[in-house]
């Protein structure tokens, strides 16, 4: 008995000794990494090993950035679990950010991808999902693709589904885009035998992505539940639709086609990944979109007129013969509401581009220094943090609708926002996003006057997508704009 338990105390004794060799190897390589970079670069202490300041940047981002940025400026690093993160808001390392090579794009579409129920295997998926799969959202979405495809199924159903909406005192917000808009766009771009029932499943997930994303993915069990039922579903739709022909639009069959060489499970994972995209994304900003337009009476009257100036009521030529006409007239007409859909982009949007250095690079600041990103660390872009800069937007934290209207030469006078990425790996749904939002809003605008009680909540901190999540939902009331038949 005394032998077994001198036994156990050398033991424990060993792994005692062992954990604490690794806890300083560990500490004194960080330090040393962190003393390499020059010019005295802001580094935040952590907790432990990187997870006091990796566990604040997963669960409450948005602060976590907004303090650090107000305490060090437009450039700081901490240590996230394992790895550094640079954080940078400096105008003039955007270009080097989203333009040089060293730093790769590829991680965070694994980690996307592996949420969604991929192997996440590199050698497997990288070919056919970065040189085929992702490079053909772009070609499918051009500007051309969705004028023919989708701007006018996508507005008379949108036209039908408002007129549908039962009457009641008011209504959820996030209930009112989220059925409307899942319904309409999942049956245009995956057709109408797509099974819209998983609506419910689709909410699950999408909720649980920032958590099946990180390392604390295996407690989202609800959320893995859900995913797991819309692999399956997304499965059987490639098993169905093998031919790439039928009732689909271009984006489902190129999506079909590049990624076909995958086994079934990683194919369903791709396709998943597509719808996730479409509507993640969509449903957070048309939901600021409407709150805004609902909190602001004059923006909601001047849109309305800006509606009538370019489609009178009762003329013969309506929205609907318009669009058959000239598909491409949406993207000219309305610019109030290209300017006010800018502007919601700019305010609810997160950072959203992360890179990893696959050499060691220099980055340029604004104040002519640099700072060093070695191998392996990430980087990120604070466009939050660029977009709330009052010298570049005035009164950078109020809704302008008319902020980003062009001059009559077409130039703007604040820069462009940075919430859709740059370079190569700019988001592919760029110009989708931005249309979906405009048509939904002629058509909402068109079929209702609406208004709320509530005021505009802040963005919830814990927010994960590159649209924030509000920290609370409002109600809406609507007032049907014709009884009759329109
Ligand atoms: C308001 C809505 C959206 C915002 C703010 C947004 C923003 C972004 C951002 C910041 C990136 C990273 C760009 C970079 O790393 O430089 C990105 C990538 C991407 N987005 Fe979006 N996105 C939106 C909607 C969509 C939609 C609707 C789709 C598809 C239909 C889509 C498809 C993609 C794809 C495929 C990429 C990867 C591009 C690549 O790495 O080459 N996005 N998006």
């Amino acid at each position: 008995m005394y032998h077994r338990m001198s036994m156990i105390l050398i033991l424990l004794d060993y792994t005692a000794r062992a954990i604490a060799l690794a806890l300083i190897s560990f500490l004194v390589a960080n330090r040393h990494r962190n003393r390499r970079n020059k010019g005295g670069t802001p580094v935040l202490g952590s907790l432990f090993l990187g997870f006091g300041t990796g566990f604040a940047f997963h669960s409450r981002r948005t602060t976590f950035l907004e303090e650090c940025g107000k305490r060090y400026g437009s450039y700081f690093k901490f240590a996230c679990g394992p790895r550094n993160i640079h954080i940078v808001s400096s105008s003039s390392a955007f270009k080097t950010f989203y333009f040089d090579s060293r730093l790769d794009h590829k991680e965070p579409h694994f980690l996307v991808l592996r949420a969604l129920g991929s192997s996440g295997n590199i050698d497997l998926l990288s070919t056919p999902v970065h040189e085929h799969f992702i490079p053909y959202f772009g070609r499918a979405l051009s500007r051309r693709g969705i004028a023919q495809e989708i701007t006018h199924p996508l507005y008379i159903e949108l036209r039908q589904r408002f007129r549908e909406i039962q009457p009641q005192p008011h209504h959820k917000l996030s209930d009112l885009i989220g059925k409307t808009l899942y319904y309409t766009c999942t049956a245009i771009i995956f057709g109408p035998s797509f099974p819209l029932d998983t609506y419910d499943d689709f909410i699950a997930m999408d909720l649980a992505m920032p958590m099946l994303i990180s390392p604390l993915a295996f407690m989202a069990f609800s959320g893995a539940r859900a995913r797991g039922r819309l692999l399956k579903v997304m499965m059987n739709y490639v098993q169905e639709n093998g031919d790439f022909a039928g009732e689909k639009v271009a984006i489902v069959s190129s999506a079909l086609r590049s990624a076909h060489v995958l086994p079934l499970r990683e194919q369903g994972a791709c396709l998943l990944s597509l719808l996730w995209s479409i509507h993640s994304n969509l449903l957070r900003s048309i939901w600021w979109m409407l709150a805004y337009f609902a909190v602001d009476t004059e923006t909601r009257h001047r849109l309305k007129a800006e509606i009538l100036a370019t489609v009178p009521e009762n003329c013969e030529t309506d929205l609907e013969s318009l669009l058959v006409l000239d598909p491409d007239s949406m993207f000219r007409q309305f610019p109030l509401l290209d300017s006010a859909i800018t502007e919601t982009i700019r305010l609810c949007s997160l950072p959203g581009s992360m890179r990893v250095a696959v050499g060691d690079i220099e980055i340029p600041l604004d104040d002519g220094g640099t700072f060093s990103a070695f191998q392996g660390e990430m980087v990120m872009t604070d466009t939050r943090a660029h977009h709330m800069r009052d010298d570049l937007y005035p009164d950078a934290k109020t809704f302008r609708a008319d902020r980003f209207l062009p001059r009559k030469d077409g130039t703007l006078d604040v820069p462009k926002i940075m919430s859709w990425g740059g370079g190569a790996h700019v988001c592919k749904g760029k110009a989708f996003a931005h249309h979906v939002m405009k048509v939904w809003a002629v058509a909402f605008l068109q079929t209702y006057d609406f208004t709320t009680a509530d005021i505009l909540p802040d963005l919830d901190p814990r927010s994960g997508n590159v649209i924030a999540d509000p920290s609370k939902d409002i109600n809406i009331k609507l007032e049907p704009r014709y009884q009759t038949s329109d």
